[in-house]
């Protein structure tokens, strides 16, 4: 009881008095926010950050979310600039970050007058929510000179009413200047206010900083026998560590020298409370991480079923449906329609607009979408139908070794076909980064070997307008391969069937292996560049073999892309570009470059002379 007593007493500031001494600094700009700090007595050093507002906003549920997530950006690349541009760390940053949202849409700060009267006429006469996100991080050198940063975020909902805006009233408003640097296009501590029905909650909390919240935080921080008290009443209180840096915080202020042992009796509790408060320290990382894995494949077969019923395919001819009209149009129940489409809104896939309508994402409508050149539908189909179910007996190849891949791929056309699309899909968006990583022009004649549907030897004749390519694959691939040709550019590409190991291979001044080699063993890769190697024949010119595969980290810790391709690999093996190139060299190739794209394939070129 006396500890709730003195809460209530002790909230505002006795608090701020704890942190004299310390640097504290303001990782923001904002006016506003700097008179309601500096009116409560709290001396700080003012540094705006240099993090744009620009995280997607689709990617988080809850718009409180957003404007938390941006608060800890803010102050995070302060604290993390400050030892370095400033050579002063600092003991805490704070950083904040305030929105308006209304109908689900979030409202930033205006672009314009016309984008200030949007804004301004859609809050007129609505009650709408302004969140301020507020992070706090507490930043503690160590004894090796690194510092560790710890986050204490939390956020603060104030609902206001507008008033009916007459035109006259909203263009008088928006001409007197006021709106433009403020979210939502007002500001309710100055002409803005004259629009303000009513307000529930706090109101500092409108004007840009959550000034109440704030203090508690810091008593709850500073004062670990209040928190404990809480913690009974079912209020959250900071962990261990989160503790133990306020400690060394507090060692270096005046007046604490009972807080190290109350401090670390405290025992680690839940990091969310009732308060909307959240402690967040580097593990609940880790802990967002592990769970980002396990729920990995739910977030793949979300994907794919949504690709598999054409969600995307619907919405780009008929954007803004409501989740009703995509489940008819789906022929789909409404309940689990209306789940896909959200998981797809907060996988980035989707957006939920104003009035609850979806529109596909800017990744979605690149992606997933039949008629978009970097279509990745094919891809998904066959990640889908083939590798999906390979994965399910991963546990059974791992212990036996075996190969899954090779009996199920070309098990049957149809499965076959998938697999070309899927090919197709990635070598048409990856493709042109590997054709133009290096100049290709000095070779008039190209082989691709296992060239599937023909898309990078279309690329290269499109890129090279003098040379002629040949795609070599298996003869069962070769006659299947007539549906993916674009017309115009066939004269200078042609298709021959065979076996690269068993049949002689065509002639070529440049041959290219492109996601080939990582199928196969080592004694099998020796077997090809052997035969690629006598084929090379150079005249006037030099012959080249280009290479394109996921190169991995020669300590061979990622991209896990490129390692999670391993494991439905068979006796297949995923390589560096060093291995790569011992292999090559030791078939007399000398290796003359080697790009890593930022698409999903690196390449390596290598000449014989
Ligand atoms: C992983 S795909 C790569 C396709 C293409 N190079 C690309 O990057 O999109 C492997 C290709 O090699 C072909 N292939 C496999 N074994 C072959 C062989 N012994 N002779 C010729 N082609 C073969 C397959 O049919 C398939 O088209």
């Amino acid at each position: 009881w006396a500890a709730l007593a003195r809460r209530r007493t002790m909230v505002l500031n006795p608090v701020i008095s704890k942190l004299s001494g310390k640097l504290v600094v303001l990782a923001s700009s904002s006016p506003r926010r700097l008179e309601i700090l500096t009116n409560v007595g709290l001396r700080f050093e003012v540094v705006p950050s240099w993090f744009k507002e620009t995280l997607n906003k689709s990617l988080f549920k809850e718009p409180h979310q957003y404007a938390v997530e941006t608060a800890r950006q803010k102050a995070l690349e302060v604290a993390r600039r400050m030892p370095f541009k400033h050579l002063k760390t600092p003991d805490i940053v704070i950083g904040a970050d305030t929105i308006v949202t209304i109908d689900g849409l979030i409202l930033e700060k205006p672009r314009d007058k016309q984008d200030a009267y949007r804004m301004l006429s859609r809050l007129s006469g609505k009650e709408h929510s302004v969140c301020t996100g507020v992070a706090i991080v507490l930043c503690n050198q160590q004894e090796n000179e690194e510092t560790e940063y710890q986050t204490i975020d939390f956020y603060e909902e104030t609902r206001v009413k507008f008033a009916d805006l007459s035109e006259t009233m909203l263009w008088d408003y928006i001409d007197s200047g006021e709106p433009m640097d403020k979210a939502g296009g007002y500001g309710i501590q100055a002409l803005g206010g004259m629009l303000v029905e009513y307000i529930h909650g706090d109101f500092l909390n409108v004007v840009g900083f959550p000034l109440n919240r704030f203090c508690k935080q810091l008593d709850l921080l500073f004062n670990p026998e209040l928190a404990s008290n809480e913690r009974k009443d079912g209020q959250s209180a900071p962990d261990d560590s989160s503790w133990a840096l306020v400690n060394s915080l507090s060692k270096c202020s005046e007046g604490q020298e009972n807080m190290s042992a109350a401090g670390s009796a405290v025992p680690p509790v839940t990091s969310r409370g009732p308060m909307n408060l959240v402690i967040e320290k580097v593990h609940t990382d880790d802990l967002k991480r592990i769970i980002e894995l396990m729920d990995g494949f739910k977030a793949s077969k979300a994907l794919f079923t949504a690709s598999k019923m054409r969600v995307f395919d619907l919405l780009q001819k008929r954007p803004g449906l409501e989740g009703a009209e995509v489940a008819r149009g789906l022929q789909a129940s409404l309940k689990g329609t209306l789940c896909l489409l959200e998981a797809c809104v907060s996988l980035g896939l989707l957006e939920r607009k104003q009035g609850g309508v979806y529109e596909n994402s800017r990744l979605s409508q690149r992606f997933l979408v039949s008629d978009s050149p970097s279509s990745l539908l094919g891809y998904m189909a066959h990640s889908d139908e083939t590798v999906w179910k390979l994965f399910s007996h991963l546990e059974t190849s791992v212990r036996e070794g075996t190969n899954l891949q090779a009996k199920v791929m070309y098990s049957d056309d149809e499965r076959k076909l998938r697999f070309m699309k899927a090919m197709h899909g990635i070598a048409e968006v990856a493709g042109p980064a590997v054709i133009t990583a290096f100049d290709l022009s000095r070779f008039k004649t190209a082989c691709d070997l296992g060239g599937c549907t023909g898309s990078m030897a279309h690329g290269l004749a499109k890129a090279y307008p003098r040379m002629s390519v040949t795609v070599y694959d298996l003869p069962s691939v070769v006659e299947l391969s007539g549906t993916f040709c674009p017309p115009g550019l066939d004269n200078r590409v042609s298709f021959v069937a065979g076996d690269f190991f068993k049949d002689r291979l065509p002639k070529a001044d440049l041959y290219i292996l492109a996601r080939i080699l990582h199928d196969w063993t080592d004694d099998k890769v020796h077997a090809l560049l052997s035969k690629i190697s006598d084929a090379c024949t150079p005249g006037k010119l030099c012959c080249g073999l280009l290479v394109s595969e996921i190169f991995l980290d020669r300590d061979r810790t990622g991209p896990s892309q490129g390692l999670l391709q391993a494991l439905g690999l068979g006796p297949g093996k995923q390589r560096s570009a060093g291995e790569y190139g011992a292999l090559l060299e030791s078939h007399g190739f000398t290796v003359s470059h080697i790009a890593h794209t930022d698409s999903l394939l690196d390449a390596l070129l290598c000449i014989k002379d």
